[in-house]
């Protein structure tokens, strides 16, 4: 295999959400691991394949048509028995031969207990874990609001899967709000859900996330994404317990239990009139602080023995480290947290030889805006930001121009630069455009 082929495969793994490449033709070109276990399909059973089960007018046609990108919750049309939903980002793609390709990213909205799925285990031995873990035990007694704050990458949302499995909705759904696509277009019908003939496009009715999760846990992530336009609409639905459907006059009501979380310092928001109090103080009855992983670094040695066995069991094969590349490791200050230490590892994986990871298979992001890779010389406190790099300027510089451009419109924004919104969504986070 070439050696650019073979890198590319490794950075389609380096996604931990879900994802797809589809070609023109509507078939399948690729899927990344995180897709199969998803989906429980393997990819040999789907490379070729149609991408939808009926794809005349599916939203991947639509966007080899009109060339735009698109992000929104849709029902899995492949499987309805799951009564699965998902929001999907889908974007163009070209490649060298400017060949265009869709990419589109899945989170998987509803996870249902009914189905035994148990949260992922959730790693750690240190004091600092230990106390967070009792922390999250506590939280999930109470019927509280539960706010998570923490760093990208710490595992908010498997601590909110955490609080749910071990909560009394435990045995209801637990479903997902991406607060990062639900700008003014999308927040009442996919929130609330709508009638049929509510608007263009509303074929049949459809439930909304409130009434997906009733009797289970509803976890708004990225809540400080959260419009402002919108935030007295979720302020009132969590009063009252009860919202209306789009186009729709009966009163609904759902009894969900609300789980929130934020990268952002909300209090902040709040006195700079980002984010409105009273919501603010309805969400954060029970906060609890994610620690960073250089907080308890003692768990790096266990993180690295699960996520190897994990790649282990993948790839059915038998992957193994190092001391000195283990040191490497223990001694970076993973701003990513764990989600970079599991792509960092995933990577290496990819670049060693003879399933054996050396101290120069471990490469570690580099970090536009931050400088370059943190070495870890305190034991725990935060990283300090060292001076922007020219190359994160540049960057900087180039994502601002386009922001003049589409006046901020981050779809429009994604789709010039061909990359997803999420992914847009981190890099403005990292440059401090947002
Ligand atoms: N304690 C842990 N043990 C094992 N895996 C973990 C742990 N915490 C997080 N992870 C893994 O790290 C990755 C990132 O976690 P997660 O998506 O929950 O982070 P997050 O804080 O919600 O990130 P973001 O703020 O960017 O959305 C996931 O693959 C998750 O399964």
């Amino acid at each position: 295999m070439p050696h650019s082929a073979f890198t590319l495969e490794s950075l389609l793994e380096t996604h931990d959400l879900p994802l797809i490449i589809i070609g023109a033709d509507l078939r399948i070109v690729a899927v990344n691991r995180a897709w199969e276990n998803s989906f429980g399909v393997m990819r040999q059973n789907l490379v070729g394949q149609p991408c939808c089960a009926e794809n005349r007018n599916c939203r991947h046609q639509r966007l080899f048509q009109t060339l735009e990108a698109y992000a929104g919750i849709f029902a899995d049309t492949n499987d309805a028995s799951s009564q699965r939903s998902f929001s999907a980002r889908g974007f163009p793609l070209l490649d060298a031969d400017a060949t265009l390709y869709l990419g589109e990213t899945l989170t998987v909205l509803k996870r249902s207990a009914a189905k035994g799925n148990e949260a992922p285990a959730m790693i750690g031995k240190s004091a600092v874990f230990a106390q967070y873990k009792t922390r999250l035990r506590q939280a999930a007694d109470t019927q509280a609001p539960v706010l998570l704050l923490g760093e990208t990458g710490t595992g908010k949302e498997l601590a909110a899967e955490f609080v749910h499995s071990h909560s009394r909705q435990a045995d209801g759904d637990f479903v997902i709000v991406d607060c990062t696509i639900l700008g003014e277009e999308l927040f009442e019908s996919e929130l609330f859900g709508h009638e049929k003939g509510a608007f263009t496009g509303a074929t049949s009715a459809k439930k909304g996330l409130f009434e997906l999760a009733n009797n289970g846990t509803l976890f708004f992530d990225e809540i400080g994404e959260l419009p402002l336009s919108q935030q007295p609409k979720l302020l009132r639905a969590l009063e009252s317990g009860q919202f209306r459907r789009v186009g729709g006059t009966a009163m609904q009501k759902a009894s969900v239990r609300v789980v929130c979380a934020t990268h952002r310092n909300l209090a902040d928001m709040v006195k700079a009139g980002r984010f409105r109090e009273d919501l603010f103080y309805r969400l954060s009855v029970f906060p609890v602080e994610v620690p960073p992983l250089r907080q308890r670094r003692q768990d790096l040695p266990l993180l690295i023995d699960h996520f190897l066995a994990q790649l282990n069991t993948e790839a059915d094969s038998g992957y193994a480290i190092t001391q000195t590349a283990l040191i490497k490791l223990i001694q970076y200050a993973w701003p990513g947290n764990i989600r970079e230490l599991r792509n960092c590892l995933q990577l290496a994986a990819g670049l060693c030889q003879d399933n054996s990871i050396q101290e120069a298979d471990i490469h570690f992001m580099q970090r536009q805006g931050l400088g370059e890779p943190a070495a870890a010389t305190e034991a725990s406190g935060d990283a300090h930001s060292p001076p922007i790099n020219s190359m994160a300027q540049f960057e900087a510089e180039f994502i601002n121009s386009l922001i003049s451009k589409y006046q901020g419109n981050r779809k429009l924004i994604a789709a010039e630069m061909n990359i997803s919104e999420r992914t847009l969504y981190r890099k403005l986070n990292r440059l401090n455009l947002n």
